[in-house]
């Protein structure tokens, strides 16, 4: 069916009074981002609700992209009718014949806005009903919570019909959140997190630590094709690579085994939150939950925490595992997170860290290496890229290690 337009209708925002100017802005930037490839496409956000004129553009494509916008409850594809009421009358029939199945229920729901009109809403209800009835058989009429619902609006312009709702992302328009910085891992839960940052509105710049040679140019490609993955929902992201091979290996020559994890941890959120103050960034998310892993105590996040005065976020800090992998699963981050390449966090994690560092111990094993030296030296090696929704770093990377053999 060739829709005319998308009807937006907006989810939270409209709750939140004197913001709700800028939000409303910030979703329009955000849907015309999102929709950038496809010409001729006429977006206008207005107070009540935003509008995608199509302009002949297929409407399916259009509609899988607006699935990923934050800040969208649900949203209609409609067809714009000049007022004659028999091409509304051939238009609803072929709507509804288009989602009938056997046994189905319907209802009409008109709203005049043209008093001028030539039929009232009730008028309209029962013409259009009796019309679906008298060619559709089988099909009945059910007033409360019917499987279809055709909506038609008399407006001034023309009338205008929708038959399907379309749930959206729901969450709040990405920027309207302000910025924090993402430490984003290769593995299963960053992406998460990220994605759940965003979806309050926050707008991400990832960090992500890799230590070569002891880990790889694929591991790193991994967490680009992650945050790519994650840029679906934000138009781009700005990922921050943070040399870390020379700060692990100072730790592991100066630290006692048991601090290793510690204190390693304290390096990194110290580097990322001074990552994220250079770059303007109001927060630190991370994809830490409670009681997973020896880094994940409340004692281990006491003696990490330590560094920085910065929110640390954690988005998942009361989730289950399967909760996190359901997530990850309908992001389409899966996949990706479990292919086995190594992160150089778990790489020089010795087999028993202190699951429950002393405060003051870990301050004190930490006076054994040049904190300032070592984050100044990571700092200078940041490279960042720009990340864009449909990239692949890996497939580059297969492609280099073919010339290569
Ligand atoms: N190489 C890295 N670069 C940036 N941040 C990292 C890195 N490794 C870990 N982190 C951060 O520390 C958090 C905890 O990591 P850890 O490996 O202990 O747990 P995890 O539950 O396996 O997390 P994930 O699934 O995200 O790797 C990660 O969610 C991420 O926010």
């Amino acid at each position: 069916m060739q829709y005319s337009e998308i009807m937006v209708r907006y989810g939270e925002l409209s709750t939140k009074g004197k913001n709700r100017k800028d939000f409303i802005r910030q979703l329009g930037r955000n849907v015309k981002r999102s929709l950038h490839e496809f010409e001729g496409l006429e977006i206008r956000a207005q107070h009540d609700r935003l509008h995608v004129a199509l302009n002949g553009v297929d409407s399916a494509p259009v509609i899988e992209r607006l699935k990923g916008v934050f800040g969208i409850e649900n949203f209609s594809p409609v067809i714009k009718l000049e007022k004659d009421f028999e091409a509304v009358k051939a238009t609803a029939l072929t709507m509804i014949q288009a989602q009938y199945k056997p046994g189905m229920t319907f209802k009409i729901n008109t709203k005049r806005q043209d008093h001028h009109f030539e039929f009232d809403t009730n008028q309209i209800n029962d013409k259009l009903g009796g019309h679906i009835l008298r060619n559709i058989p089988g099909i009945d009429v059910k007033m409360k919570q019917p499987d279809i619902t055709l909506r038609v609006e008399v407006r001034l312009n023309g009338i205008f019909l929708s038959s399907e709702t379309i749930p959206g992302a729901g969450g709040l328009p990405v920027g309207t959140g302000g910025k924090a910085a993402m430490m984003i891992s290769g593995g299963i839960d960053s992406p998460v997190a990220a994605y759940l940052g965003m979806k309050r509105g926050v707008k991400l710049d990832m960090v992500h630590f890799f230590s070569p040679p002891y880990t790889s140019e694929q591991a790193l490609a991994k967490t680009k094709d992650l945050t790519s993955k994650i840029a679906g929902y934000a138009g781009s992201i700005q990922f921050v690579q943070v040399p870390f091979t020379k700060v692990q290996e100072t730790i592991k020559e100066k630290v006692p085994e048991g601090y290793l994890m510690t204190i390693q941890r304290r390096m990194m959120l110290r580097i990322t939150a001074a990552i994220a103050l250079a770059r303007g960034d109001k927060g630190v998310f991370t994809g830490e939950s409670l009681g997973q892993v020896a880094s994940q105590t409340l004692e281990s996040m006491m003696a990490i925490n330590d560094v920085t005065t910065m929110p640390v976020l954690r988005p998942l800090v009361s989730m289950d595992k399967t909760e996190i992998i359901r997530i990850a699963e309908q992001i389409d981050t899966y996949d990706l997170s479990i292919l086995p390449f190594e992160d150089c966090c778990t790489i020089f994690t010795p087999p028993a860290p202190k699951t429950r560092p002393d405060l003051e111990k870990t301050r004190n094993f930490e006076k054994l290496i040049d904190v300032e030296g070592l984050m100044q030296e990571a700092l200078d090696g940041i490279t960042v890229t720009e990340i864009k929704p449909g990239e692949n770093y890996m497939n580059q990377q297969e492609e280099v290690f073919a010339e290569l053999l």
